[in-house]
């Protein structure tokens, strides 16, 4: 599994410790940036890791902004992204299991980096269901056309 990380300044101190989280579990990985706590615009950091995912160059992505709300919004208008914000493990198991979500995003100013390592954990090792989930996702992709 590759999986590209990116977050914007208001998520740079979690996005440190989801590596060292990626590292303990052997998850290869690109780091999209930000490195520091410098003010960037968040759809600056969601686009390349969106595209890079959609593309198929990676397996998925984990997007971290302060919320998680604002990188998820601009993940999910790349076509064939299904960013899903999770902050909390029911979430992050049913965004993978029922959603196929290739893109997790958490905020660093409402969870913490322990919740946050769990989270990481569900989501990376949780299959797809498919079957009745299977068509609502086709849907999804037929709102791009
Ligand atoms: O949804 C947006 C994210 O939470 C951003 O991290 C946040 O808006 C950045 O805010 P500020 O520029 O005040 O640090």
């Amino acid at each position: 599994m590759k999986v590209a990380i990116g977050a914007d300044h208001g998520g740079v101190h979690l996005k440190a410790s989801i590596k060292a989280v990626l590292d303990e579990l052997n998850v290869a990985y690109t780091d999209f940036g930000t490195d520091s706590e410098a003010s960037v615009d968040y759809p600056d950091i969601a686009g390349p890791v969106a595209k890079a995912v959609a593309a198929g160059e990676y397996d998925r992505g984990i997007l971290i902004c302060g919320t998680g709300i604002g990188i998820g919004i601009a993940a999910n208008k790349v076509a064939g992204i299904r960013a899903a914000l999770c902050h909390d493990t029911f979430s992050a198991h049913a965004s993978r299991e029922h959603n196929n979500a290739n893109i997790l995003t958490m905020g660093e100013r409402v969870i913490g980096p322990g919740l946050a390592a769990d989270i990481v954990k569900i989501w990376l090792t949780t299959e797809f269901e498919g079957g009745r989930h299977e068509r609502r996702v086709a849907k999804i992709a037929e709102l791009e056309a």
